[in-house]
């Protein structure tokens, strides 16, 4: 009888499976849900790991492989491949690898090819894997990229992608991290370079901090001092700037059109003690008339590569035109629901201009009563600033310290 493997390896085979094979996103995976929360944590850690080295771990497996095996077995082998390479222990590794295809009806008879293979990667690829040039983004997005930032700033980005990312934190005011032996970021997020399981952290579950990329802490900062005022959070699911404005001081109203993710909202503000009105609805029909509008809206989240190296497998940029279209048409609606003088933040997480400066340029000529106000703070970097006047960030900045997410970001002011 063949030894049981881990389940955390198996889990991870399972998830890429799902995302090579059927193109379906992790965020979509319930395939988790029945694992201990480390064992969780560790199935999402090796399938990340495995999908940002996918290139590299088929240009090493290529030479072994004589007859292409079922796309089963490949997932497999890639994912013995990538954790090797990475400074797994090789008996470990490979054994699992093993017990994994024995598992299986359809890879039971692929266990030799399994050892067999993966033996060899353990002995010569490793070394060869840093030889390897860093996995280029696919071609769908790589060339609009290129147009857009030119070639060596897009290979600047794959390096950031191929990095990963940290664990950052958003620290609730007055709360104290020093628990977490983080780095302290100047835009006033705490980074931590090994994380492991986020609910395990201390001051999790007292609601001291919550789970938010550095780059995705700054629209709700760029509307400035909110406190006592109404604030609309347009796109608000799972949260993250909801909090953020709700520790500010705002009364705000956190629109989403997903009732499912507005529970997700819920949870965060019932864990960090925070208040917000929660609203289900359509940000394209949403009345009411606010002091401000933080819209974060829906987009290719292409920005997020570094923690979601599934996005560029998982489709092929189909949705981006319809989502360009939303974007717009939110941002047209959001100008309406804006008091005289109010300040709305615009926001992707998108590295397409499409997504970013060009609706800016396209508002400021629809609407002469609009402005694009200078973003003023002394963490914004000169080079952030976009043309426009709004700002850029790219993956591949703060490159020496563990590098942000994509964003676009701009504040704007109805006269
Ligand atoms: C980029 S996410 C927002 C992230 C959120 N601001 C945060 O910081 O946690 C975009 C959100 O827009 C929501 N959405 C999509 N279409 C919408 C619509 N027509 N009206 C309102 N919300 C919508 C999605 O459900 C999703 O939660």
């Amino acid at each position: 009888m063949p030894a049981s493997p881990s389940p955390a390896r198996l889990a991870a085979v399972d998830l890429l499976d799902q995302v090579v094979e059927q193109g379906r996103p992790l965020s979509e995976t319930d395939r988790l849900d029945k694992l201990a929360p480390a064992d969780r944590a560790a199935a999402q850690r090796l399938a990340t790991e495995t999908l940002r080295g996918l290139e590299r771990a088929d240009r090493l497996l290529k030479p072994h492989l004589r007859k292409r095996p079922t796309p089963r077995v490949i997932n497999i082998l890639r994912l013995g491949t990538v954790e090797l390479c990475l400074g797994g222990a090789a008996h470990g590794v490979v054994s699992d690898c093993v017990d994994i295809a024995a598992a299986g009806k359809h890879t039971q008879g692929a266990r030799g090819l399994v050892n067999a293979v993966l033996r060899k990667i353990a002995g010569e690829g490793v070394t060869a894997w840093g030889k390897l040039r860093v996995p280029r983004l696919p071609k769908w997005l790589r060339e609009p990229l290129v147009a857009a930032w030119g070639p060596q700033t897009v290979a600047a980005m794959e390096r950031a992608h191929f990095e990963g990312a940290p664990l950052d934190l958003t620290p609730k005011p007055g709360a104290d991290l020093s628990a977490l032996n983080g780095a302290e970021l100047p835009t006033g997020s705490v980074r931590l370079r090994q994380a492991g399981q986020v609910s395990a952290l201390p001051g999790f579950a007292e609601g001291d901090w919550w789970v938010q990329d550095a780059a995705a802490a700054l629209p709700a900062q760029l509307l400035g001092d909110v406190a006592g005022q109404n604030v609309l959070d347009m796109c608000a699911a799972p949260g993250g700037k909801t909090l953020q404005l709700a520790a500010a001081g705002a009364h705000v109203t956190a629109l989403d059109l997903s009732e499912a993710r507005l529970a997700r909202v819920q949870e965060n503000l019932e864990r960090t003690g925070l208040k917000a009105t929660l609203v289900a609805g359509d940000a394209l029909t949403h009345q009411g008339q606010y002091d401000a509008i933080l819209l974060d809206a829906p987009c290719s989240a292409t920005g997020t590569i570094r923690r979601h190296p599934d996005l560029p497998f998982a489709h092929e940029g189909e949705r981006i035109a319809d989502l360009i279209g939303l974007q717009a048409a939110m941002l047209d609606h959001a100008l309406t629901l804006l008091k005289p003088g109010g300040r709305l933040v615009f926001a992707t997480c998108s590295l397409i201009p499409d997504e970013g400066e060009c609706h800016i340029e396209e508002a400021l000529a629809g609407h002469p009563d609009l402005k694009v106000l200078r973003a003023e703070a002394p963490w914004i970097e000169d080079s952030w600033r976009s043309d426009e006047g709004g700002l850029r960030l790219r993956p591949d900045f703060w490159a020496d310290r563990g590098g942000m997410d994509g964003f676009y970001m701009a504040l704007l002011q109805r006269g």
